[in-house]
């Protein structure tokens, strides 16, 4: 419970503390090569309001998408009608291919032709492991972790129930995450698959894809990532890393938007081998023959299954740009450097706050997100949004503090965190 008690007496200590860290951070804001990004989003109208804190779950739109969605209502949409299918210098069928390949460059390590844009994740998560178990005929297992994002472990025991697979569950400390020791003790000759999050979720654990690829592949098994919690924030190399299929949302790191549409990527040797479940005419060759029977697309687009979502692909296309135009290494390292100064704060704390940092200390095992937990932060959470500072809680015990680069200066994690320590020594009921 807080310490409703605390609050009687003046923490001087938290004004030293604050004063320390607002010079760091200015020092910080002031060399910080990506500063000017920070004027790309659109400003949060909202009086009182102090820190976004949740680039991790909902990125913040960038002034590109409000532009372009009004210029596609005009334009390609409003004028152009039915014509913008097909016509024009950027047909919209071919924006699922297109918009992968953006993803692909920006942050993906990707090569061109094996990353489309469709559904949501979780489809694409179910399309994905359901056509790698294509590939694997006669193996009956699938391996996965306890602390996965829910969809993820859902997906994948209806695909189990569905296809009569057993699953093989790896136990994932909620405060790390799997490490390829782990997965290399789980897989066997039985294993056709395995599915981990490069980011876990809960602590922002960096799993060690390559190392995980690696021994997937060596016990014969295909190996599938959902980068949900890493693209956009941390380096992805797909095609040097061996990763076979990966799945990924656009409305985090990228800007996409609520709801926006996922990416799904097979890397080229496979696509051949792999059939996916949902049959649907914009994945067949030539859907506008609108013949019998269905037919695969060639590569990567035989992914898709109904009509793409073009409005959806807006703001992912001009959130990649961004990324694209600062570049992934440069973002992570404001990244490890905001997320360095949200642990320092933290851990400046008096002992008597009793807040734990739940995410790895070491950042070259730190994505983008740092996990603090406290047994009331549910209060704490609802306290802070009341005072205008946004990060979100995760059950049991946990306040995820997501600092997406590109639209968190360091001065907002010092107010952001300035409020907190208040908030906790007054008491998350306090006015
Ligand atoms: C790791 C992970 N996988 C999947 C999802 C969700 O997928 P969907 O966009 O289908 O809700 C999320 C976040 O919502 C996630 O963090
Ligand atoms: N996708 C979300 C939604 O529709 C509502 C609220 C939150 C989300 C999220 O993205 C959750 C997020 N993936 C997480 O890591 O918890």
């Amino acid at each position: 419970m807080i310490d409703e008690g605390r609050g009687a007496t003046e923490d001087t200590s938290q004004t030293q503390d604050s004063g320390e860290f607002a010079r760091r951070a200015a020092e910080l804001d002031a060399a910080d090569p990506l500063a000017s990004y920070l004027e790309e989003f659109v400003p949060v109208d909202e009086p009182g309001f102090v820190a976004y804190l949740d680039g991790n779950s909902l990125g913040r739109p960038t002034r590109r998408a409000a532009a372009e969605l009004g210029e596609l209502v005009r334009g390609a949409w409003g004028t152009d009608l039915i014509r913008s299918w097909t016509d024009g210098a950027d047909p919209w069928m071919e924006w699922p291919e297109r918009v992968g390949d953006e993803i692909a460059a920006a942050c993906l390590g990707a090569a061109a032709g094996q990353t489309v844009v469709a559904d949501s994740t979780t489809v694409l998560l179910y399309k994905l492991a359901r056509a790698a178990l294509t590939a694997r005929p006669g193996r009956d297992e699938i391996v996965l972790d306890t602390d996965n994002f829910p969809t993820d472990r859902y997906v994948l025991e209806g695909i189990a129930g569905e296809c009569g697979m057993s699953l093989r569950w790896i136990d994932a400390d909620p405060r790390e995450g799997v490490h390829a020791e782990q997965v290399a003790a789980a897989v066997g000759d039985r294993t056709a698959l395995v599915v981990l999050s490069h980011v876990a979720y809960r602590s922002g654990w960096i799993a060690d894809l390559p190392a995980i690829a690696a021994v997937s592949h060596g016990a014969g098994a295909l190996f599938l990532a959902d980068l949900c919690h890493s693209v956009g924030a941390v380096p992805v190399e797909l095609d040097a890393w061996g990763v076979d299929l990966a799945v990924g949302c656009t409305y985090k790191f990228l800007g996409g938007g609520p709801g926006a549409p996922a990416f799904g990527y097979i890397c080229r040797d496979l696509q051949d081998q792999v059939r996916q479940p949902i049959q649907g005419w914009m994945g067949r060759a030539d859907p506008f023959t609108m013949g019998p029977g269905y037919q695969p697309a060639a590569g990567i687009r035989s992914l898709v299954s109904g009509t793409p979502p073009i409005v959806g692909m807006v703001p992912v296309r001009a959130g990649v740009g961004l990324v694209a135009r600062a570049g992934i290494d440069a973002i992570r390292c404001k990244s490890i450097e905001l997320t360095t100064l949200a642990i320092d704060i933290v851990d400046s704390w008096p002992d008597a706050l009793g807040v734990r940092v739940s995410s790895p200390r070491d950042a070259a095992r730190r994505g983008g997100h740092v996990t603090i937990s406290r047994g009331d932060f549910r209060q704490v959470n609802a306290a802070l949004w009341q005072r205008g500072v946004i990060p979100d809680f995760r059950a049991p015990d946990g306040i995820r503090l997501g600092l997406a680069p590109l639209s968190t200066s360091y001065a907002d994690v010092v107010r952001a965190l300035d409020v907190a320590r208040t908030v906790m020594t007054r008491g998350a009921g306090a006015p």
